[in-house]
């Protein structure tokens, strides 16, 4: 019997010296879903996914990975494979040299790709032969996630796939990706892209100085009723704006203040969903054609900003709305169903 979660931490902590990388990290990443990892620089993502991969162990809480619980060993766990800190490759030997060298460490039990099905999977198979050490950085992490998938993980762990990646390979590997959990495979990956990460995952995980503050469903991340900005396109501008400033709960954005320049056709207004929608209502029943109304920032920028300035200020109220909703993400990842 398998549980639907594939990674279950509970209050992880791990410290470098007087550095509390980790401080109480409690989370769950759901089986077959792409898990992002997002937060400022010495977050804590990259020794969060070290001790998904076993190179590093917690010095203090549980964590449980595809339903075995972690011991103290620095060992992989059955199942996961992936990178952090860019893959570690041969720059002297070829793409396909690569991927055996590493085949030949682990006798085959019959469940790993070939090379060459690794490398045709991730768009390297036309270049199987040429030297690593003249691969672009994009290449390199292509050939990295080749390596990650010899094993036919069950958890796939990576560390800023995209760096480096064209637009081109980005699609290829994303599609690589968003496959692999089609196929049940959890990919948890990190990323300072938001514009990615919303593309991509199902479920996120802020974190800000080593402490989660937020970790469940994108969709519910989006869903928090957040004032945010919105450039509000019409007909007719100059009326717009009047009926902006007149309906209650909406904040018309001006001068050096707005995120973008409100010239042309563009009204910027800061609203809550409800006050967008009576905006919206007053603008059409004024004979204003509305041709455009889009968040000026993504809703999980928006919140990532919320989340993580708060950090910084933890006298504030909001800091106490921030850590409400940490809890109530994590509360709602208890609630974990168990499949057969
Ligand atoms: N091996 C180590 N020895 C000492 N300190 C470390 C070590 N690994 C991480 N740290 C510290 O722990 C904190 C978290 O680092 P980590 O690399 O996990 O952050 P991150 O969120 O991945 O950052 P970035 O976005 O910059 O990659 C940082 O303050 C970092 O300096």
């Amino acid at each position: 019997m398998e549980t639907a979660v594939a990674v279950r931490g509970r209050g992880i902590t791990k410290v470098f010296d007087d550095i509390v990388a980790l401080d109480h990290v409690d989370v769950s990443m759901s089986r077959g879903q792409i898990h992002g990892l997002v937060g400022p620089n010495g977050a804590g993502k990259t020794t969060l996914l070290g001790l998904l991969l076993g190179l590093a162990v917690a010095d203090k809480g549980s964590l449980e990975i595809l339903g075995t619980p972690v011991g103290r060993a620095l060992a992989a766990p059955d199942g996961v494979s992936g990178f952090v800190d860019g893959p570690g490759l041969y720059p002297t030997l070829t793409a396909k040299q690569n991927l055996t060298a590493l085949l030949e460490l682990r006798p085959g039990d019959g469940h790993t790709a070939t090379a060459d099905e690794a490398l045709e999977q991730v768009g390297l198979g036309h270049v199987a032969d040429d030297k690593v050490r003249g691969f672009s950085l994009g290449m390199r992490q292509r050939l990295g996630l080749a390596a990650a998938l010899l094993t036919r993980p069950r958890l796939l762990v990576l560390d800023e796939p995209s760096n480096g990646l064209d637009p081109a390979g980005k699609k290829l590997v994303y599609g690589v990706l968003r496959r692999l959990a089609a196929d049940g495979v959890t990919v948890v990956l990190s990323s300072h892209r938001m514009d990615d990460l919303e593309s991509l995952c199902s479920e996120i995980t802020i974190l800000a100085s080593g402490r989660v503050m937020f970790s469940g469903p994108l969709s519910k991340l989006s869903s928090d009723d957040r004032e945010l900005d919105y450039r509000l396109r019409t007909s007719d501008p100059i009326a717009a704006r009047a009926v902006a400033a007149e309906t209650p709960g909406v904040v018309v954005v001006d001068g050096p203040e707005a995120p973008v320049s409100p010239d042309g056709d563009i009204v910027v207004v800061r609203a809550r969903v409800a006050a967008l929608d009576t905006l919206v209502a007053r603008v059409v029943r004024a004979d204003i054609a509305v041709r455009e109304l889009v968040p000026v920032v993504s809703p999980l920028e928006a919140a990532f900003l919320a989340l993580t300035d708060t950090e910084n200020s933890a006298d504030s109220a909001d800091a106490e709305d921030a850590e409400d909703t940490a809890i109530a993400a994590n509360t709602a990842n208890t609630e974990e169903e168990t499949v057969r």
